[in-house]
């Protein structure tokens, strides 16, 4: 990557929103000190924006987040972009239809990704939101696009906005910023309550069908 820190300050709004969703993670629990991150892509430019590297989530503000273009290239900020850059700069090359991207190791669905074990589809709420099972992608070392093309593999084609890593964490998607952490929180959600499920015996799966038909409502009818 090409580090051009200039602190011009630009796109200062929408790297305030991304920095405030931040809190979104803290407050579901969904992190621990710095781990995870927030990007959101720049409407009309081939940017986005992305949490620095190792920010403290209670000192984030706009300055904590940075301007990357879509080779993860820094292009404004003071701070060194988070180490998966890369990974969210290809799947907003892979996948226009993205343009919000978040990273969690929430307890309960990282769980699952160190079994690699898809959340199977048995909750009405998991039918509304990832149209099926959470699916695991493949193992991949951090620091490179790896990761990235991991995620496009699994969920190119697939309903799920929500990727386990294997061995590592959250991935989630969306078509901005706020919805791909709604995915992150709901798929914590989904990944406990299936999990207390499990304590008691074993899950009744929902039938295609009824998965099909919860899917279509919520995503075209639900809410206002
Ligand atoms: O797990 C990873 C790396 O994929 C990250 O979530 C780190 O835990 C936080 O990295 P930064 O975004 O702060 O660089």
């Amino acid at each position: 990557m090409t580090a051009t820190l200039t602190e011009r300050g630009t796109h200062r709004e929408q790297r305030g929103h991304v920095a405030r969703l931040h809190a979104e993670l803290t407050r579901y629990g969904l992190v621990t000190w710095t781990s995870g991150n927030v990007s959101e892509r720049v409407p009309g430019e081939d940017l986005f924006l992305i949490k620095g590297s190792g920010v403290s989530y209670d000192e984030l503000s706009w300055e904590g987040v940075t301007v990357c273009d879509l080779d993860g290239g820094v292009v404004d900020g003071a701070c060194k972009p988070s180490s998966d850059t890369d990974a969210h700069a290809f799947v907003y090359r892979s996948m226009p239809e993205v343009a919000g991207q978040v990273h969690t190791h929430s307890p309960y669905a990282t769980a699952w990704a160190a079994r690699a074990e898809e959340i199977p589809c048995v909750l009405t709420a998991m039918a509304d939101e990832f149209g099926g099972p959470i699916p695991v992608g493949p193992f991949a070392l951090i620091g490179d696009d790896s990761i990235g093309r991991g995620i496009v593999a699994t969920l190119r084609g697939s309903r799920s906005p929500a990727v386990l890593m294997r061995n590592h964490g959250v991935f989630t998607v969306g078509p901005s910023a706020r919805a791909a952490v709604k995915a992150a929180v709901m798929a914590e959600d989904v990944a406990r309550t299936v999990h207390l499920s499990r304590q008691l015996g074993e899950p009744v799966p929902i039938a295609q069908e009824h998965v099909d038909a919860l899917y279509a409502r919520y995503q075209n009818v639900y809410g206002q």
